[in-house]
């Protein structure tokens, strides 16, 4: 990261954070401006203790210099006290806030998006950078200030007893500011990977243990490890090289003072001897030197680590200022007056990648139930993807009551689908909650009906707590199946005009699902239904099937007719009903 940018960051991160909690930085401000008058001023009274109290050895000068350096002590103490309460508030605070705005912008953006990292390492850099943003923040608007405040007023108090030390500090200054700021641009420069490559770290692991019995069975410990030691012996080799250059700030101004404290030593003898100078003022001007160290030794560390706070500070405000998915108001609510969904000459490719879809077009009429089946590949995956607006076809449209997708908001349009996937999100909570989720305001007799016509009624009552049993994070502690069953019920609740069915019934033994999908399709039979499936008996339950191969339609029609004169279609169903029987021999086996 350049000066500029750094220089850029800084000012949006202060503007942004300081102006919301003006009136709390103001009290900071006066608790650092009194830690450094009394750091200061702590200096000073050792110019008192040696020529009031020990060269006059007056014992009633020691009764006053005592009560005044208790009171400057006090008076520091209790400004730093409530300055780093106001500080680490200050941190807390921010941090909080930037992860909040993080949170949300990332959920705004495209599924796209939002998949190209893994959840984890997408979860990292949302606590990462805010916590940078308010360790920065904090750093410039409070740490540093104070320290460079002290060190001021330790300065004033070298500076009043001799003039010497002017011609120190103009030489000195701006030694330790080219210093710093080369070591700055070195920092940045290591730690502009630094937050990427954590990321990476995180998801490897996040990788091997999501998928821990994949990477067991498949002896894969081996290659996850590797992958592992690659990303830690990265990360350390940066970390190292940050390391050696945060290490050599801190001993070369050690020498530096070594240095400067030396030469003061010479020069306070020939002062006193010399010129009749008294011991006190260079008692006082060492101590205020000696003193400095200290705030010297923090504000080096703390603009260390702002240089990397900053980097991630910048990475975090790309994140924010990145383009949603779509801004709110952009565009016009979708109003399903008809529930029908007409697909025409749609193309589509995923980047540069081969045409998946090539110039679909189909109706599907209101209140129709139709079934999407085909080869793996074959593109059905794609088509419920442009329905929902996660994608957007190459060209070509996709429309839902007439309106082009293209122009209306996402939100509306997900909130007109009912969506049951195969792998059903249920957050953890109680049954009930999760299927209420879909419905906060539903009736009993509501909630009722759609875990009957779920099949769910079955799954409860085997459960202690029936529908206020907790489900793990993810649903964990519910089967495949139960989960799927919850999934429905909560979709069948939501009350939609479309529904979209993803193999979602997959892991139900086929007389559970037949038993579900007569009920569904009985309580459904107004709204539009898709079923992406692979599952013969489904097809029994639906109007008409389309058949999709490479990205094109090979046939749209009942499940009749399609026996009766499709080859192709045939072929499919028999590969279904032999992999449905060769599942249910296995089950039986089991
Ligand atoms: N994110 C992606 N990036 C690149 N190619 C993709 C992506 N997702 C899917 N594809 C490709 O698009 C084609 C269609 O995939 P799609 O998932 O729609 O098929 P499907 O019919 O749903 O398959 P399945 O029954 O196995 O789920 C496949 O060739 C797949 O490799």
């Amino acid at each position: 990261m350049e000066h500029k940018e750094a220089v850029r960051v800084t000012t949006r991160v202060l503007k942004e954070t300081i102006r919301p909690n003006l009136k709390l930085y103001l009290i900071s401000l006066v608790c650092m401006v009194g830690v450094a008058f009394f750091t200061a001023n702590l200096a000073a009274v050792t110019k008192k203790i040696v020529n009031d109290v020990f060269s006059a050895s007056d014992y009633k000068a020691a009764m006053q210099v005592c009560f005044l350096v208790i009171g400057i002590s006090f008076g520091k103490s209790f400004f730093q006290y409530f300055n780093q309460v106001i500080a680490f508030t200050f941190n807390r605070t921010i941090a909080v806030d930037y992860q909040r705005q993080l949170f949300e912008k990332t959920l705004q953006m495209s599924v796209a998006h939002t998949t190209q990292d893994q959840p984890s390492s997408l979860m990292t850099l949302v606590r990462m950078y805010g916590q940078a943003a308010g360790r920065a923040v904090t750093n410039i608007s409070n740490k540093l200030l104070t320290d460079v405040l002290t060190l001021i007023g330790l300065f004033v108090v070298m500076l009043m007893q001799d003039w010497v030390m002017l011609l120190v500090a103009l030489v000195l200054t701006p030694l330790i500011s080219m210093l710093v700021a080369h070591l700055s641009k070195r920092i940045r420069q290591v730690a502009t990977a630094e937050a990427g490559m954590t990321a990476a770290f995180i998801s490897i692991g996040a990788e091997a243990f999501g998928g821990i019995k994949t990477v067991k069975s498949y002896s894969l410990e081996d290659k996850v490890t590797g992958r592992f030691n690659e990303s830690v012996e990265t990360m350390e080799n940066r970390i190292m090289s940050m390391a050696k250059t945060k290490s050599a700030t801190i001993p070369l101004m050690e020498f530096i003072a070594g240095l400067v404290i030396g030469l003061f030593v010479v020069y306070a003898a020939w002062q006193v001897v010399e010129n009749g100078r008294t011991a006190g003022e260079f008692t006082a001007l060492i101590t205020a030197f000696l003193m400095a160290y200290q705030p010297a030794e923090r504000v080096s560390n703390a603009w260390v680590a702002l240089q990397n706070d900053l980097v991630q500070t910048k990475l975090m405000f790309d994140a924010l200022d990145a383009e949603p998915e779509e801004r709110p108001g952009e565009l016009k609510p979708l109003e399903v007056n008809s529930p029908t969904i007409s697909f025409d000459q749609v193309r589509f490719a995923y980047g540069q990648n081969e045409e998946v879809l090539k110039g679909l077009s189909f109706d599907i009429k209101a209140g129709e139930s139709i079934a999407l089946v085909g080869q793996s590949g074959a593109g059905k995956s794609t088509i419920l993807d442009l329905l929902l607006k996660f994608v957007e076809p190459t060209s070509g449209a996709v429309r839902i009551s007439g309106e082009n997708l293209h122009d209306v908001s996402a939100a509306s349009l997900r909130s007109s689908i009912a969506l049951i996937s195969q792998d059903v999100f249920l957050f953890q909570g109680t049954i009930r909650e999760n299927i209420l989720s879909a419905r906060p305001g539903a009736t009993e007799q509501d909630l009722e009906e759609a875990i009957r016509l779920s099949q769910l009624d079955r799954v409860l009552s085997v459960l202690p707590n029936g529908l206020d049993s907790i489900v793990g994070p993810n649903g964990n502690t519910l089967s495949g199946g139960q989960r799927q069953r919850v999934g429905v019920a909560r979709a069948l609740l939501k009350g939609s005009r479309i529904y979209i069915f993803d193999e979602a019934t997959s892991a139900l033994d086929q007389n559970t699902e037949r038993r579900m999908l007569s009920g569904v399709s009985e309580a459904l039979s107004d709204v539009t239904v898709i079923y992406v499936t692979h599952r013969p008996s489904t097809l029994e339950y639906v109007d008409r099937v389309l058949m999709l191969e490479a990205g094109a339609i090979v046939g749209f029609d009942t499940h009749a007719a399609l026996q009766a004169g499709n080859a192709q279609y045939r072929n499919l169903f028999n590969l279904y009903q032999h992999e449905q029987d060769e599942a249910a021999k296995k089950q039986g086996v089991a």
